[in-house]
């Protein structure tokens, strides 16, 4: 199996990214685990209390479980991947069926931040954008699909996301293999990627 770890700040595309390379790829080969899927489950509070939840530290991650989501996957596994939402900004109680791939693709903020997760990656992509880019990309998309208003995607960005971003993302491009600028839409970049999977598959 051949692990993928694609990482970067929120808004920089890594989402786009991971379909860009799927797409053409033969189908069935490649499984994608999302970080998101992984946010801690927080059942046990009330909405109030979730939304002041700092989801860009990496404490909010259930890091133990996807790295042993990501080992029975190693091991010829299939595993319950947690459905999250950004609405209820917790785990749906929902799970999808992932099935151990030929190519496995992690993808998320926070991925390249915790070291024995790191350590499993093959190889490691940091997909970078400009900061005012990934707020523009992510103020259209928050409000649009994640159920959310100028304002509070506004205060999270200042409040939060913006410091946790300098802290402990920016610093992971130490880490990577390959970095992706993606300001505009890079497929040269993509195909790279594309071809190194195709190399593995055949
Ligand atoms: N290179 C790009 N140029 C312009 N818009 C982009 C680009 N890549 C992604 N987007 C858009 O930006 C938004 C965030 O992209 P997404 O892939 O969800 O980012 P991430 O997963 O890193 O948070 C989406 O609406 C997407 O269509
Ligand atoms: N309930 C939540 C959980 C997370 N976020 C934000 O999502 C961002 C990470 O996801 P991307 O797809 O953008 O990489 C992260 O910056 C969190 O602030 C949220 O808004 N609500």
């Amino acid at each position: 199996m051949l692990i993928i770890g694609i990482a970067g700040g929120t808004g920089c595309g890594k989402t786009t990214v991971v379909n860009q390379i799927l797409n053409q790829l033969p189908e069935g080969e490649v499984g994608v685990i999302s970080q998101d899927s992984y946010y801690k489950d927080t059942t046990h509070l009330s909405y109030d209390e979730r939304v002041k939840i700092n989801f860009d530290h990496p404490r909010s991650i259930d890091f133990e479980l996807l790295e042993q989501h990501l080992k029975d996957l190693k091991n010829g596994q299939t595993i319950e991947q947690p459905v999250y939402s950004f609405v209820k900004h917790n785990r749906t109680g929902d799970t999808i069926k992932t099935i151990p791939r030929k190519v496995m693709i992690v993808e998320g903020i926070l991925i390249l931040t915790h070291p024995e997760l790191r350590d499993m990656f093959d190889i490691k992509i940091f997909v970078h954008a400009d900061s005012d880019e990934r707020l523009i990309r992510r103020l259209k998309r928050d409000i649009t699909e994640r159920g959310r208003d100028i304002d509070e995607v506004l205060s999270r960005y200042q409040n939060t996301l913006k410091p946790m971003h300098q802290q402990f993302i920016e610093p992971m491009k130490e880490y990577a293999d390959i970095i992706i600028p993606n300001n505009k839409y890079n497929t040269v970049a993509v195909d790279i990627v594309k071809t190194i999977i195709n190399e593995k598959l055949q």
